[in-house]
């Protein structure tokens, strides 16, 4: 202790006492206005739960556009939660104020996959949202007799539980720039923003088409051709097994025409199958007509790689597979199937349905390959008129429901790809058969049962 009776000796003691004080304060006081300024942003979170963007998307459209519709709100300084519609519980609706919904349709009318429990479990009911603002983006194809099924279903329901439409459903038919415009400017005037970013798709990219082999000479189905395609200037993009093409035909390059991609990178070319499409009045489809009989090998095709995040491996790369298809399905199923060879996985169980073996085993000498190194532990091929009686791959299916029981046990993922008329509605009611319509909808919901069908 220091004694002094200066009175300059002591002002400083006191100067240096109140300086030390209010450097051991600072930390104190800043740490303070954090937390209260955390506690107040908390407290307005909940007494306003903000805005959700919410999608149900089969292919990755909606989910592409709720994306962007997230960015932009972010952009505006909203920041808005986003989700899978079926994440939404009815507490979020009711406490939630505005709900942005970015759905399409699938089946006949249908929710998306993922969507099939929303719809089951809350749009079956009646639930009092008079809080609730909303607008709906409905995204459909119009050469469907239930355009935008869903998205007017969940608008009309939205509607009789009291919620309020912010603006007039949107309703975009295959893509349309301008509905999605549309859209887009009704964001920016809820959103008060001019400088929405730009949401133009990627341009389409030169690729050579580098080798193209029928695979079925002799069937009695439409032929199905084995494409390989290379970028034409610069490395191979990347892409997952699952992905998708766009093709623009030289002939109608304003729609282009989806495939599934039926390789990996690590074989180093994009590889498709396509099944020549013919009219009834003897015409080719616009696009397989040039991809498989105008096209000479070397041309140039306008081609762009599209994500289908649903139909991806992504939580499911761990998982046992059941993959199960016919046609031209085989496509996507080959990409899994090679995805799962690369990384060593051989709890693989293919469930094929084609026509006869003799002309439409495609891919037999790599299936019997994976086979016997132990990458494909169980095959089934039904070949529907090799037999007196009309045999399909669900009807398979249903004959193996407990084998079907123990695979999901063990925690298996099922992967449909193929064609939506015959197969997809048959194998839907065979695995319903097996597993329950709710343990279905439980494993759609999990993204363990996922279905690219066409
Ligand atoms: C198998 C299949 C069935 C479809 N069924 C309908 C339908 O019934 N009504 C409709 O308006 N659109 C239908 N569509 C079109 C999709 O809704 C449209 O392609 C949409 O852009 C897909 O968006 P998504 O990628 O978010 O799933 C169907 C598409 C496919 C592939």
């Amino acid at each position: 202790m220091i004694w002094t009776n200066d009175p300059s000796r002591l002002m400083m003691v006191a100067g240096m006492s109140v300086g030390y004080a209010l450097v051991c304060l600072a930390p104190y006081l800043r740490t303070r206005r954090k937390r209260q300024a955390a506690a107040r942003a908390k407290a307005e979170a909940a007494a306003s739960p903000g805005w959700i963007v919410t999608y149900a998307s089969q292919t990755g459209n909606a989910d592409e556009l709720a994306q962007q519709t997230a960015a932009t709100l972010k952009l505006a300084g909203i920041p808005a939660r986003l989700c899978e519609l079926s994440e939404l519980e009815a507490q979020d609706l009711q406490e939630a104020e505005r709900i942005l919904f970015l759905v399409s349709t699938y089946g006949e009318g249908d929710a998306p996959d993922a969507a099939a429990g929303f719809a089951g479990r809350l749009m079956t009911t009646s639930l009092p949202l008079p809080k609730l603002h909303y607008a709906v983006l409905a995204l459909g194809d119009s050469a469907y007799a239930q355009f935008c099924g869903f998205g007017r279903a969940l608008d009309q329901w939205l509607q009789a539980q009291g919620a309020q439409s912010l603006f007039p459903r949107v309703e975009v038919n295959r893509s349309s720039e301008q509905a999605i415009g549309q859209w887009r400017q009704q964001l920016s005037h809820l959103a008060g923003t001019s400088d929405a970013p730009d949401w133009s798709a990627p341009a389409f990219d030169a690729w050579r088409l580098s080798e193209r082999v029928q695979l079925n000479a002799g069937s009695a189905g439409a032929p199905v051709y084995h494409l390989e395609l290379e970028p034409l200037n610069g490395a191979l993009p990347a892409w997952q097994s699952g992905d998708l093409v766009q093709v623009a035909a030289p002939a109608d390059p304003s729609r282009a025409r989806e495939y599934s991609i039926a390789s990996i990178p690590a074989d180093g070319r994009v590889h498709l199958l396509v099944r020549l499409h013919t009219h009834d009045d003897g015409s080719h489809g616009v696009a397989s007509g040039w991809l498989t009989q105008q096209a000479s090998l070397g041309e140039t095709v306008q081609l762009r790689l599209r994500q289908h995040r649903r139909f991806r491996l992504e939580g499911n790369v761990e998982r046992p597979l059941i993959l199960i298809g016919n046609g031209s399905g085989i496509a996507g199923l080959r990409g899994h199937l090679k995805a799962r060879v690369l990384a060593g996985q051989g709890r693989n169980w293919l469930l094929f349905g084609e026509r006869n073996a003799a002309y439409d085993y495609h891919y037999r000498a790599e299936l019997d390959g994976w086979q016997r190194d132990g990458m494909l532990e169980k095959l089934d091929m039904v070949f529907s008129r090799d037999q007196t009686e009309r045999r399909y791959v669900q009807d398979r299916l249903a004959e193996q429901a407990e084998a079907v029981r123990e695979w999901i046990a063990e925690g298996a993922a099922i992967y449909i790809c193929g064609s939506l008329e015959g197969m997809a509605a048959g194998v839907d009611a065979a695995l319903e058969a097996a597993l329950g319509r709710d343990g279905l909808d439980a494993l759609a919901v999990a993204g363990r049962y996922r279905r690219d069908v066409y």
